[in-house]
């Protein structure tokens, strides 16, 4: 199911106007300058934000629908979080965590040996380390059968070696599971790596200049909406190789 966002939402001094589409088995990668709305984006998206105007649907699901007063609550768009901040109960094990959000907890033990803390179950989050925990978090979010994922800067905390490991991991996921995902990552490299399309965003509006301006070529228009994807045949494109 496609995710298409086209959303005004004010703020005091700001205000984000985007639109964009993520299909299913895809990444979207949202890239911008500190301050540019990413975070508003994706808090609008999981509905912890409601916007002014516009619209969200997943598929044949409405979200939010401003002309209609529709709104949707966060715990009923079934969507997966994993942010920079780790979301665990501080006085449950890994394994209690996960399977808090579960919905069968057939699922956990799997879930666990996916992202190779199998051996962290009976840990608490106070007990691990922070690549630990998040590989935590992203399996309580994966075990919720998440109808989309969002990713804000999820890896940033992390050492080189376990954000390439779980880069790695989540490039597996995105073919295994075929669900939109949406990724905020300050990470010009990790967005290239990742994702299928690229909305770069300066001032609350999409900007393919703005990744110009970091050297990374004009971005290419994602099938008529506002947002963007790098060239096939852009540079960084060539130097990556992954798309
Ligand atoms: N609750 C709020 N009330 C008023 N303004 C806000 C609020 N939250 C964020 N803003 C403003 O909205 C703008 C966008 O903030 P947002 O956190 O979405 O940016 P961002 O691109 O995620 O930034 P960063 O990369 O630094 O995390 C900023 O100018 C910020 O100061």
């Amino acid at each position: 199911m496609t995710l298409r966002v086209d959303i005004t939402k004010k703020l005091a001094n700001f205000t984000l106007d985007i639109a964009f589409e993520c299909a299913p088995g895809t990444l979207t990668a949202v890239v911008g300058p500190s301050g540019a709305g990413k975070s508003t984006l994706i808090r609008t998206i999981a509905g912890l934000e409601r916007p002014d105007s516009g619209r969200i649907t997943l598929g044949d699901a409405t979200w939010n629908d401003s002309g209609q007063g529709l709104f949707v609550p966060p715990q009923k768009r079934g969507l997966g979080m994993v942010f920079q901040d780790y979301t665990l109960f501080p006085h449950l094990t890994v394994a209690g965590n996960v399977a808090f959000a579960a919905r069968d907890r057939a699922c956990v033990p799997d879930l666990l040996e996916r992202f190779g803390i199998t051996h962290l179950a009976s840990r608490r989050p106070s007990s691990i380390s922070g690549g630990e925990r998040q590989r935590a978090a992203f399996c309580q979010a994966l075990a919720r059968c998440p109808v989309m994922l969002l990713l804000d800067e999820p890896f940033s905390a992390l050492d080189v070696a376990t954000r390439n490991a779980l880069r790695v991991e989540l490039l597996r996921l995105k073919d295994d599971l075929g669900i939109p995902m949406v990724h905020v990552t300050h990470d010009l490299e990790e967005a290239y790596q990742l994702a299928d399309d690229i909305l770069a965003v300066e001032a609350g509006h999409a900007s393919p200049e703005w990744l110009e301006r970091q050297g990374m070529g004009r971005p290419r228009s994602n099938g008529g909406a506002r947002s963007v994807a790098p060239a096939d045949d852009g540079p960084a494109l060539r130097a990556t190789g992954t798309f």
